[in-house]
């Protein structure tokens, strides 16, 4: 279980964390969400101990992280934003230089390596260098690395940023497997389609600060279930309704074109948004 206890980040006056109060239950799939510079990668940098917090404390399994508990810093791996691997070592070479970063015996990491590009389907390409990889196939790469060591938690900075859609459902595909196997995952991302298919909470956060945890769906039934976008002139707008005869009721007095959707989670994070730049 992670405990995040009034979790505050400031880079000088500025405070990009805003005292954080969030559990994440073992196993869970949890979203982090929020507009660009909400204060997703300053948590996440916190959690993987790289920033140290200003404010606030972390605790993992009931025990406080500080740089110095390698024990409990040994259950978390993060997986960040840029692809951070030498361009001329191949899979192989990859995995091997990970595991001897943490000294993991030689036969160990051959095991466990192949176990785990077999399991991300990239064991046909493990002669291959970084340098001749797809972005996807990189970031596969870089979950197998991730779980060279066989931790209990992974934190995940826009796993699929820039992946095709085929690329991106193979993602997911492995991460639902992951966390099925038990490993606690929380993510970021900017794929409100991602995180409503993934995640069984997710917190939306705002200049620093949790506004609201809770499960997809209970954003998308605040809203109302049923969505109704009407297109008028050239100008279009989106209706939410609790109840389907109320969003049909609406839309037969169309003038324009219409079309009766389910509510997403991301018309849940747009409305949520607008809101905060009306206030
Ligand atoms: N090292 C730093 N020094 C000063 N300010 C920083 C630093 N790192 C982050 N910030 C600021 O803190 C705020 C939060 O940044 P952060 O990267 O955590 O946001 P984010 O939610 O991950 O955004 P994005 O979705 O764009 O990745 C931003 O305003 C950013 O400019």
């Amino acid at each position: 279980m992670i405990v995040l206890k009034n979790l505050t980040k400031k880079f000088d006056q500025f405070t990009a964390v805003d005292s954080v109060n969030m559990t994440i239950e073992t196993g869970e799939f949890f979203g982090l969400l929020g507009l660009n510079g909400a204060g997703k990668t300053t948590t996440i940098g916190m959690l993987s101990t790289l920033l140290l917090p200003t404010q606030g404390e972390i605790f993992i399994d009931g025990e406080l992280l500080t740089r110095k508990r390698t024990d409990l810093k040994q259950k978390i791996s993060v997986i960040t934003q840029e692809y951070s691997m030498r361009q001329d070592m191949n899979m192989d070479e990859i995995m091997e230089y990970q595991g001897r970063l943490y000294y993991m015996p030689k036969k160990e990491i051959r095991k466990r390596s192949e176990e785990l590009l077999e399991f991300c389907g990239l064991i046909n390409d493990r002669r291959k260098t970084v340098r001749k990889l797809s972005g996807g196939m990189k970031r596969k790469l870089m979950v197998c690395r991730a779980l060279l060591t066989n931790p209990e938690i992974l934190l995940l900075d826009e796993p699929t940023a820039g992946m095709d859609a085929v690329s991106r459902r193979q993602m997911w595909n492995l991460l639902k497997q992951l966390n099925g196997k038990n490993l606690t995952i929380l993510l970021t991302t900017h794929y409100m389609e991602e995180a409503e298919h993934l995640c069984a909470r997710v917190a939306m956060m705002n200049h620093g600060k949790i506004e609201k945890i809770s499960a997809p769906q209970d954003f998308i039934d605040e809203l109302g279930r049923f969505a109704v976008d009407e297109t008028e002139e050239g100008k279009a707008a989106t209706y939410y309704f609790h109840i389907k005869e109320e969003a049909l009721k609406f839309a037969a007095q169309i003038n324009g074109s219409f079309k009766l959707r389910d509510t997403t989670l991301e018309d849940a994070f747009v409305e949520r948004a607008k809101k905060d730049e009306i206030r």
